[in-house]
């Protein structure tokens, strides 16, 4: 069988031109699966044009169809589109997709999808109410490595009773030299470290502490620091300490201004420890498990030259096809309690977003 999508791309930015790269080289590798890309959306016609010739849509990586340079309202209504990927920062995701979901297009929404958790609901509402299909693009949930892991945890618990989680999402983005309406810094687009990559910590916790999703997850306490920038207003330093039920015990940490080391995951249970490398957290490419009576370590490298955004793709042509309106993997309603643990952090340490005043 053969799954196809006709994609619009909303905003002509740095994740808008990974996420096409994927894309095109699926498209270009004739898989089962057709993701063509009918139409990007930009604020203005020449910089969608120049999207489009920087990253060569209209080869046989598109299957020779060149797609238009639009303004978002023309890809909402765009006929030949059916579902909508948003690339823009975080505090536009909300208007944006209220507008797709009224033109009947599905909804890849980059993340955070929303900046707190009331935003989201309603969108997750809207969705629901005209039976299009919402996910949040957190892509890190579809990597091979995380099915693998998981089988490993979970099913075979190879690493016993699993106890701690230490993830670190951190690099030193030079803020200084960024400019102060950089959407890593300016507050007005959600900046700081919590919405951008804190998210993925979290993601972590929420993958390997507990194999259920929400609405039924294992229950756990937050406590939380954000170091809060004296000019920009925004978290560079953010903190996390997950507390379960279950005794379990996450620790997260997130920054802008601090470099990462690698691992930057681990995981500790009572028969070993699992690793996770990578120079972006966000994309687990190598893991390594690591057992305490000295067995054979097992090992793994994901080899391929996609950056990683076709396996949420891939996924999402699925449901599309079988008519699902959510992912199994990141339904809507694990996304919402991922908004709510950041909206709670935030309340602890008392950050809130001028959209929200
Ligand atoms: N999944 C992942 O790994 C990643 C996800 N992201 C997420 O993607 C989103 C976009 O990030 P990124 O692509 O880095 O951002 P960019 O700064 O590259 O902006 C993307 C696009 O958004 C529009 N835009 C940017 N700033 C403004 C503004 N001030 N007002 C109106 N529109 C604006 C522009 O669209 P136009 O072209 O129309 O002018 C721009 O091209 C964020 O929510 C982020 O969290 C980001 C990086 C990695
Ligand atoms: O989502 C993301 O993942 C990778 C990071 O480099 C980026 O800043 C962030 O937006």
């Amino acid at each position: 069988m053969i799954y196809s999508l006709n994609w619009g791309i909303i905003g002509a930015g740095n994740i808008s031109g990974q996420f096409v790269h994927d894309l095109c080289m699926n498209n270009a590798n004739s898989t089962d699966f057709k993701h063509i890309i009918r139409s990007i959306g930009s604020s203005s016609k020449d910089k969608g044009e120049k999207f489009i010739a920087e990253h060569s849509i209209f080869d046989k990586n598109n299957f020779h169809i060149r797609p238009v340079a639009e303004t978002y309202e023309e890809v909402f209504n765009n006929e030949q589109v059916n579902i909508v990927y948003l690339g823009t920062p975080h505090p536009f995701h909300k208007q944006q997709a209220i507008q797709a979901f009224n033109c009947g297009k599905h909804v890849l929404c980059e993340k955070p999808a929303t900046i707190n958790a009331n935003d989201l609901t309603e969108l997750i509402q809207l969705a629901k109410s005209k039976n299009l299909f919402f996910m949040e693009a957190v892509w890190t949930r579809f990597f091979p490595s995380i099915d693998l892991i998981k089988n490993y945890i979970f099913c075979e618990q190879i690493l016993g009773e699993t106890r701690r989680l230490f993830v670190d999402f951190s690099y030193d983005e030079e803020i200084e030299k960024l400019p102060p309406t950089s959407r890593v810094r300016d507050i007005n687009l959600g900046g700081g470290a919590l919405l951008d990559i804190g998210i993925y910590t979290i993601t972590y916790a929420r993958i390997l502490l507990d194999d259920k999703l929400a609405p039924f997850n294992t229950d756990f306490q937050i406590k939380a620091a954000l170091m809060i920038d004296k000019v920009d207003k925004v978290d560079y330093l953010c903190s996390i300490l997950l507390n379960y039920e279950t005794g379990k015990h996450a620790v997260l940490t997130a920054s802008n201004i601090l470099k990462g080391k690698e691992p930057f995951l681990r995981l500790e249970g009572t028969k070993g420890q699992l690793e996770i490398f990578s120079s972006n957290p966000a994309a687990p490419k190598k893991f390594k498990i690591i057992f305490n009576d000295g067995s054979k370590p097992i090992e793994y490298e994901d080899e391929s030259s996609y950056l990683g955004f076709i396996y949420e793709a891939n996924a999402i042509a699925k449901d599309i096809a079988e008519s699902n309106i959510e992912n199994s993997l990141m339904p809507t309603q694990e996304s919402l309690l991922v908004m709510k643990i950041m909206d709670e952090v935030r309340k602890q340490n008392g950050l809130v977003y001028p959209q929200e005043k």
